[in-house]
C-alpha cells in the first residue's frame, strides 16, 4: 500500500514503475470508485507500462479533505501526486469525472502530457439541475438510495444477469464510499466545463465510449472527440460506463494501440 500527503491530503495510489518506460499511464478514476476498477487493465500492461492509479481525495483510502471540491482540487492533487513521484512524462487515461481531471491535468501541465485517453467521459457532464438533485438525495439520504439506478448507467444488462457476484461487489464499492467526498465530486462535476480545453489540445486523443454507456453515451463522446484536433472516437463493444471492469481485456487493446502508435510517433492527431 502506498500513501502519500499533499498539500494535507492523504492519497492512495499504487505506483508500477516498468524498467525502461519513463513515459506513464497515469488512470483516473470515475465518480463513486476507487482505484480497484483499474487492477485488471494495469495488471494486464505490468512489466512493459509503467503505471499510476490513485484514490482522488474523498474516494477510497484517501482523505476526505475539504469538501465540497473544484475540478481544480482534483486536478491539483493528481499534480502534487505525479511531481512528488518525479513521473516527467506521461499518458493521461480518464475515466468519467476522471476524462475531467485528466483534461484539467492537460491545461496546467501541457508539456508532461503525450497523449489522453478519454473513456466515457465529456467536456461537460451532466447538468447544474441534475447534480444539485444528486447531492441532496446523497445527503439526506445516503448513497445506497441511488446504487441500484447508478449500476443500470455502470454495466449492461448482461453484466447484471450474469456477473452477479461483480455486480454486488462494484455496488458496495459505491455505497462505501463517503458522502462528502462523493457529493463534492458531483459538486465538481456540475461546476465544470472544459469545452475550451479540448479544443485545444494538441497531442493524440483517443475517445472511447462503452456501446451502452448510460451516462456519458457514445454521441456525448463523440461530441467531445469532434471539439478535439484530430482526435480518434472508438467503441467499445458490450460495456457500459466501466469498460475496464466490464471488458478490461477490450480495453487493455486499444491503450496498447494507442501507446504503440504514440511511440512509433503515427499518433492521432491530424
Ligand atoms: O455514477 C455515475 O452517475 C456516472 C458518472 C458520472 C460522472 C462519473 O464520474 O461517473
Amino acid at each position: 500500500m502506498q500513501f502519500v500527503d499533499i498539500g494535507g491530503v492523504t492519497l492512495h495510489f499504487a505506483h508500477r514503475p516498468a524498467a525502461g518506460s519513463g513515459r506513464h499511464l497515469v488512470f483516473i478514476n470515475s465518480l463513486g470508485t476507487d482505484f480497484r476498477i483499474w487492477n485488471e487493465v494495469a495488471d494486464a500492461l505490468a512489466g512493459n507500462i509503467s503505471t499510476l492509479t490513485y484514490d482522488k481525495r474523498g474516494h477510497g483510502l484517501s482523505d476526505i479533505g475539504s469538501a465540497p471540491y473544484s475540478m481544480e482540487d482534483h486536478v491539483d492533487d493528481l499534480i502534487g501526486l505525479v511531481d512528488r513521484l518525479g513521473i516527467r512524462q506521461i499518458v493521461l487515461c480518464g475515466l468519467s469525472v476522471g476524462g475531467l481531471v485528466a483534461l484539467g491535468f492537460y491545461k496546467r501541465r501541457p508539456e508532461m502530457v503525450d497523449g489522453i485517453l478519454l473513456c466515457d467521459t465529456a467536456h461537460k457532464i451532466g447538468t447544474v439541475d441534475g447534480w444539485n438533485a444528486r447531492i441532496a438525495t446523497v445527503e439526506k439520504s445516503g448513497i445506497d438510495t441511488i446504487a441500484d439506478g447508478i449500476m443500470k448507467v455502470w454495466f449492461t444488462p448482461s453484466f447484471h444477469t450474469e456477473r452477479k457476484a461483480e455486480l454486488a461487489a462494484y455496488r458496495n464499492m459505491l455505497v462505501r464510499q463517503a458522502v462528502a467526498g462523493y457529493a463534492g465530486t458531483c459538486a465538481a462535476l456540475r461546476d465544470a466545463d472544459y469545452t475550451e480545453v479540448a479544443r485545444n489540445i494538441s497531442v493524440p486523443t483517443l475517445c472511447l465510449a462503452g456501446d451502452q454507456d448510460g451516462s456519458t453515451p457514445p454521441e456525448l463522446v463523440r461530441a467531445t472527440a469532434d471539439l478535439i484536433p484530430g482526435a480518434r472516437f472508438e467503441i467499445i463493444e458490450y460495456a457500459g460506463h466501466i469498460p475496464c471492469v466490464e471488458q478490461p481485456a477490450a480495453l487493455t487493446g486499444r491503450i496498447r494501440k494507442f501507446l504503440s502508435e504514440l511511440s512509433s510517433g503515427e499518433g492521432y492527431h491530424g
